[in-house]
């Protein structure tokens, strides 16, 4: 893992206030402006320690919980729970529909690690920072990512309510981090068969298609949706391909899921717009067929892989 790091001593693993503090935008700046740079290894390791000790087991799998999916962590048993904010350098999470949460626990026979709710660049925060999680997952032991979303379709064929398996993505925001990882097979293609397979077994219909990731938090115009259409993608959100970037840089074997909660628009004359009320909604609606999918994933990992 590669040193790109301007650390800072003023924080330290000593003090929990460092991410409680509110976020304010206009008056000041956040308090966790200093952690919000570049991570050095052994800063990952100071957190991944922080956790180790409180931790029952290495955990095998990694879940990152989109919009509304955080219910997952219901079905995990034996759970040791840290609130992001308790957790040294960690931001907190402002999205309604992220709980903040850090979970480990057992999901299916597995020792796994769960993000309840991430955090998103247009919180604030860079994209680094929103994906230190998943150093600090891989550095605890996890092998394989499995990377949940929100997200609204875009292919004329997608449905709200469909769940797609993330083949692909088209990387629209900015990056700070390492240089030049390659992502052409970021997403596993074994992954990719197997979840198919499960959603066949368990009679869940899914659609495979390309996300395209942008840096929101607005919505996408007309015109950003045609183009998105144009150049292959089957849906858009504001997140995974920052955490996917840093999961194929560190090693992880990555699944991608995301549930299409709205139609994107693609007519001037169309008489609504995207919610993100609505975006929770449905993802809670759907929420149960997500959490039975991976749920199944997992199992099979279990038997297959691990
Ligand atoms: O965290 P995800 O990607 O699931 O959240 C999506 C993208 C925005 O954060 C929000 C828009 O409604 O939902
Ligand atoms: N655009 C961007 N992000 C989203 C959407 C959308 O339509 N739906 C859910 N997350």
């Amino acid at each position: 893992m590669s040193t790109p790091i301007k650390d800072d001593s003023r924080h330290s693993t000593s003090s929990s206030t460092i991410s409680s503090a509110p976020f304010n935008s206009i008056v000041g700046e956040h308090p966790n402006a200093v952690t919000n740079r570049f991570f050095s290894y052994e800063r990952i390791e100071e957190i991944s320690n922080y956790l180790r000790k409180k931790i029952a087991a290495a955990p095998e799998v990694a879940i990152i919980c989109g919009s509304g999916l955080g219910g997952l962590a219901e079905l995990i048993t034996d759970k040791i729970s840290f609130p992001y904010n308790e957790i040294p350098y960690f931001p907190s999470s402002t999205v309604p529909g992220h709980r903040g949460n850090l979970i480990f626990g057992i999901l299916n026979g597995i020792y796994v690690v769960c993000m309840q709710g991430r955090f998103h660049p247009y919180e604030g925060y860079t994209t680094a920072l929103c994906a230190m999680p998943v150093r600090v997952m891989k550095m605890l032991g996890a092998h394989s990512l499995i990377v949940t979303c929100a997200a609204g379709a875009i292919n004329k064929d997608y449905n709200i309510g469909d769940m797609m398996i993330i083949k692909d993505h088209l990387n629209f925001s900015n990056f700070a981090g390492p240089r030049f990882p390659p992502v052409g097979h970021a997403y596993d293609r074994e992954y990719v068969t197997l979840m198919k397979q499960v959603a066949i077994k368990h009679g869940h219909e899914l659609r495979e298609g390309i996300y395209s990731g942008l840096g929101g938090p607005c919505y996408e115009t007309i015109a950003e949706i045609r183009a998105l259409r144009i150049l292959g993608g089957d849906a858009v959100g504001m997140s995974v391909v920052h955490e996917v970037t840093v999961g194929a840089h560190c090693g992880f074997r990555i699944l991608g899921l995301a549930l299409l909660t709205n139609k994107c628009l693609t007519e001037y004359n169309a008489a609504h717009e995207s919610l993100h009320e609505e975006v929770i909604r449905i993802s809670e609606l759907k929420a149960n067929d997500m959490q039975q999918l991976i749920l199944n994933f997992v199992g099979v990992l279990k038997e297959n892989y691990v």
